[in-house]
């Protein structure tokens, strides 16, 4: 029987990567996917977006939306400062299980608590789950028909609070248009679009932040 693309993303992190090491794990995968097989991590290029991004906001309470192989996870939770938390939602069980190995092997696991299931489930009980009042920085990156949808649910179910960051992977690869029509659209955001590169290739793509004004 063949090995999934996620399997064989672990499997060159536990050879290649250091153990607790969370850059060499990023690195790792980048090489790999790069390299190897390409894989739909954020990438280096987009992380560096994100990793400026969530250096700037200093977030005590993140969502990701999204984890695949625990790529941005792990990314993310490297940077977040004490006692923050990055709580990143899968819905496929082989994805998670995956997810979760790499997280322990870059040694940020008590930064990051990975829930499985369906956002459409979790995020109307997320705040009694947690004990959160809201989120100050979301980053999508699940089914691309999902960021709006989650993002209204994220608003009606009062997770976000002025201020509140959306960061939004692949608006224009494969692209979310009713997404960023709303964003940029509506009075309730202030919309920004980085302009980047489709991970691990010079196809066009962007990240889009997008400030919730409350
Ligand atoms: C409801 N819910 N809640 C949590 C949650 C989590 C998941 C899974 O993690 C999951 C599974 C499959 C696909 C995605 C979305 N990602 C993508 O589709 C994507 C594609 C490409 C690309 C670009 C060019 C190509 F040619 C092919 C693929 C580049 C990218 O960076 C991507 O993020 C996410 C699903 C639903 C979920
Ligand atoms: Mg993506």
């Amino acid at each position: 029987y063949g090995s999934t693309r996620p399997e064989r993303i672990l499997a060159e992190v536990k050879r290649k990567a250091t153990r607790g090491d969370a850059r060499s794990v990023v690195d790792t995968i980048d090489q790999y996917c790069r390299h190897q097989e390409w894989a739909m991590n954020v990438g280096d290029e987009k992380g560096t977006i994100l990793d400026s991004i969530v250096c700037e906001v200093k977030p005590r309470a993140m969502l990701e939306l999204g984890t695949y192989c625990g790529y941005s996870a792990v990314r993310i939770a490297s940077l977040l400062p004490p006692n923050s938390r990055l709580i990143t939602m899968e819905f496929n069980p082989v994805f998670a299980a995956i997810a979760r190995q790499v997280i322990a092997w870059a040694g940020v696991e008590d930064k990051v608590v990975l829930i499985e299931g369906p956002s459409g489930d979790w995020i109307p009980k997320m705040k009694k789950e947690f004990g959160l009042t809201s989120f100050d920085l979301v980053f999508l990156d699940h089914w691309k028909d999902c960021y709006l949808p989650d993002t209204k649910l994220m608003e009606e179910c009062g997770l976000l609070r002025t201020g509140s960051i959306l960061v939004a992977d692949n608006v224009i690869c494969p692209g979310a248009p009713d997404y960023l029509e709303y964003v940029r659209g509506s009075p309730r955001y202030e919309s920004k679009y980085f302009r980047s590169h489709l991970e691990y290739t010079r196809v066009e793509d962007g990240i889009e932040k997008s400030v919730f004004l409350g």
